[in-house]
């Protein structure tokens, strides 16, 4: 009862905890029962990040992902939501075609799904639908440096803003995007001093991935952070436990017990009177 009443964490919560000095905490969720545990420990927010493609669905990037797909695994993640705040990613294609069409997908996403705001990669380029979002009254999450919806324009998972050019574009972006409304903006694969520069520039708080300690905030794939998923290796990321193991480890002892016959045992088995077994047979 007493973790019904725990303060919910909302946008508000972005910008009191900016001003505060607090670090704000994000991890992705893809399921009920994964959301539920996060939720319990106690992390502020909850990102169903289209990387679900890559983790959940087995995709070799995140450009497969659907609106369809964001939105199933949205409504598992709100059900185990109590505190934390659900972002939903935009997927590809779903906010580069015309604000009326970013305005009804992200609306699903929010009134279908029960996502609290939305998140979408890029600056001067999306300032239309970013607007047009927040004039339909959703809240928006930004997303520069590595934009892995880019992946083919990039050429690969790399490191931005290491050019006087490309960081001066990251710096103009987060501050187009602070003025359109977002209120807050994830940096992802950029220099710890350039992101340490674009936080104290802006007022809204910045949520870094591989972006240095110099961000208001840090975000991981959980799958990523307990050790569940190894085709990438990101430098960035760090394995507080190694779950994909303990899951083997977990799997291998149930079939060795069920070869042998020695699983199931007394306890896990139901009984039946021997009159009525007398009449089987
Ligand atoms: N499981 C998972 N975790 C993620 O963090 C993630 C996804 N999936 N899918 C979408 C994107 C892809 N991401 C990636 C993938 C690879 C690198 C990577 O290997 N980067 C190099 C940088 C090389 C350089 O430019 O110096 C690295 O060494 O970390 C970074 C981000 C982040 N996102
Ligand atoms: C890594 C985060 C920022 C993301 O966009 C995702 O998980 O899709
Ligand atoms: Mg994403």
């Amino acid at each position: 009862m007493s973790e019904k009443r725990e303060k919910k964490f909302t946008v508000s919560s972005f910008l009191d905890s900016k001003e505060k000095g607090e670090k704000i905490t994000m991890l992705t969720a893809y399921d009920y029962t994964t959301a539920k545990l996060l939720d319990e420990a106690g992390v502020d927010s909850i990102l169903v990040g289209d990387s679900l493609g890559m983790v959940m669905l087995g995709y070799d990037s995140t450009l497969k992902v659907t609106l369809e797909d964001v939105l199933h695994h949205t409504k598992a993640v709100v059900r185990g939501c109590n505190r934390a705040m659900v972002i939903a990613d935009m997927p590809y294609l779903t906010y580069h075609i015309s604000v009326e069409e970013t305005v009804k997908n992200a609306g699903r996403l929010i009134q279908e799904g029960g996502a609290h705001a939305v998140k979408l990669e890029g600056g001067e380029e999306i300032l239309p639908m970013v607007k047009g979002l927040i004039r339909a009254q959703i809240p928006v999450l930004g997303h520069l440096g590595l934009t892995p919806q880019s992946v083919n324009m990039m050429g690969g998972y790399k490191v931005q803003g290491k050019s006087e050019e490309s960081a001066k574009k990251i710096l103009r972006d987060a501050k187009l995007l602070e003025e359109a409304g977002v209120f807050g903006i994830v940096l992802e694969c950029v220099p710890d001093r350039l992101a340490e520069h674009i936080s104290k520039s802006l007022k809204i708080p910045t949520i870094g991935i591989g972006a240095g300690a110099g961000c208001d905030g840090q975000v991981l794939v959980i799958q990523d952070m307990l050790g569940m998923y190894s085709n990438l290796s990101p430098k960035f990321v760090k394995r507080y436990k190694n779950i994909g193991e303990e899951i083997k480890a977990g799997v291998k002892e149930y079939i060795k017990e069920v070869k042998a016959g020695s699983f199931p045992e007394e306890q896990h088995t139901f009984k039946i009177s021997d009159d009525i077994l007398e009449k089987l047979y």
